[in-house]
């Protein structure tokens, strides 16, 4: 569980997050959505302990994000961009990082590994792979760890469409085991089968916190991406 406690975040002057209140139970998976700076990868940083969270609060599964950084252990991240030692193979690249996390009773969960193939292209150096191949790396390894809650910022920008199928059906079955997802994504038709609420930010401030289901019959709409439009039109009369 993710509980967001009016969470402000500045950089110098300019407020980034404003007052933001948020709550995520496991077994849920959340769109974060809204327009480019609004806030959502500061809000994702925050709860990842990579912003310092100064004026409010952040709690991970009950534990403030201020006070043990071990909390970190359960939660799997996906960067927009991955950033990987550049010399580095991508065999090496993934052992570097199962060395680093020495987590020892947890079974890894190989199954995104297997199901791009990237063992085929395991002697491949980091610098020389294609954005799309850089991004099935970081799929790997936000779920190699079988995290309870898997954080996602943009998974799909730069995959073709049958790595999109494949990563989308995973985000499904883990989220039906209970896990807690979050995902950032611009792409509002590719939300369709996997989201079960959104919260819609503007300028660092939360518009809209809906389950999908009550977006639906509010917005009287099919598909997420015409409830969003429809509250969009709301907002502006
Ligand atoms: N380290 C930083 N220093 C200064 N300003 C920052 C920093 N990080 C984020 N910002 C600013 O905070 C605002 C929110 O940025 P953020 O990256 O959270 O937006 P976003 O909603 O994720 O956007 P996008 O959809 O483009 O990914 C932007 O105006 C950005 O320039």
């Amino acid at each position: 569980m993710i509980e967001i406690k009016n969470l402000s975040k500045k950089f110098n002057k300019f407020t980034a997050l404003n007052k933001v209140n948020l709550s995520f139970n496991n077994g849920h998976s959340i769109a974060l959505i809204g327009p480019n700076g609004c806030g959502k990868t500061t809000m994702i940083k925050c709860i990842l302990g990579l912003n310092v969270v100064e004026d409010g609060d952040v709690l991970v599964d009950g534990k403030s994000v201020k006070e043990d950084y071990r909390y970190r252990e359960i939660i799997g991240y996906m960067p927009q961009i991955g950033r990987y030692p550049e010399n580095m193979t991508i065999e090496e690249t993934i052992k570097m990082i199962k060395d680093t996390r020495k987590i020892k009773d947890v079974t890894l969960d190989t199954e995104l590994l297997e199901a791009f193939e990237l063992e085929k292209i395991y002697d491949k150096k980091m610098r020389t792979l294609s954005g799309g191949t850089t991004q099935k790396v970081s799929a790997v390894l936000a779920f190699l760890f079988n995290p309870k809650i898997i954080i996602l910022d943009e998974p799909t920008a730069g995959l073709d469409p049958l790595a999109t199928e494949i990563l989308k059906n995973k985000i499904i079955k883990e989220k039906n085991k209970g896990k807690l997802i979050l995902i950032t994504s611009h792409l509002l038709s590719e939300l369709d089968d996997i989201i079960t609420e959104i919260v819609f930010m503007n300028e660092g401030q939360v518009v809209v916190h809906q389950s999908v289901e009550d977006l639906k019959k509010e917005t009287q709409t099919e598909k997420i991406s015409d409830g969003i439009i429809s509250i969009l039109k709301s907002m502006k009369k």
